[in-house]
């Protein structure tokens, strides 16, 4: 349940931004990626994802083993938290929503609609839809937003735990997890010339 990535390039509205990336999750670790605004961290998360192709190089992963949570929540509206999570986990053919529920501290709001949530609420229940998916391989982009200071330690927790049962996770995140098992990866040295000379002319306008 690895997941590989070699000699990754990857473009954003047609423009390279990184290129050359490569590394490797094994099970149990945790890999944050940092590098300035706009570097092209959420890029990277979604080619590994499989949401937009790689210019050059390789993503492997075995199949299903992968869950994506990027910034749009893409939470039902109209559900409420609990028929959320129930929905997610059939559509990954799961049951169970009681840890879920709990891990993210979400069982007072259980009847109420997604759309009625707030911010760091929606991000809760958003995050809390990874624990229904089983699958081992987390990439998670700036998870924490919205997340105030307790919620952020459910989070950080929840990651604990799931690395300790042979799970990973590959995080964008600006903020300290306090995870002191993670691995940093600082993209920065992996950005693509053309995107220098895009900044070059960039400073002329
Ligand atoms: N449609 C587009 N056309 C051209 N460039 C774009 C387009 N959309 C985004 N970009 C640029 O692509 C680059 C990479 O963006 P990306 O969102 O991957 O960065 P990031 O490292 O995740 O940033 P942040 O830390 O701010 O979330 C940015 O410089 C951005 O301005």
């Amino acid at each position: 349940m690895s997941l590989t990535v070699q000699n990754l390039s990857i473009t954003r509205g047609g423009i390279r931004v990184l290129e050359g990336v490569s590394f490797s999750l094994s099970p149990g670790e945790a890999l944050v990626l940092r590098g300035p605004n706009g570097i092209g961290k959420t890029t990277l998360l979604r080619t590994i994802a499989g949401l937009q192709p790689p210019l050059e190089g390789q993503v492997d992963a075995a199949p299903d083993t992968l869950v994506y949570a990027g910034h749009a929540d893409g939470l039902k509206s109209t559900l409420t938290v609990e028929e959320n999570l129930e929905f997610w986990a059939q559509i990954f053919g799961q049951n169970d929503i009681a840890s879920a529920m709990n891990a993210f501290d979400l069982n007072a709001l259980r009847s109420r609609p997604a759309g009625l949530l707030s911010a760091g609420q929606k991000r809760r229940l958003g995050l809390a839809r990874l624990l229904v998916t089983g699958r081992p391989i987390w990439v998670l982009d700036e998870p924490t937003v919205s997340l105030d200071v307790r919620a952020v330690e459910m989070f950080a927790e929840v990651i604990r735990t799931h690395l300790g049962k042979g799970g990973s996770a590959l995080l964008a995140t600006h903020i300290d997890l306090g995870l002191d098992e993670a691995k940093t990866l600082d993209v920065t040295p992996f950005r693509a010339s053309a995107a220098q000379l895009d900044e070059f002319d960039e400073a002329f306008l």
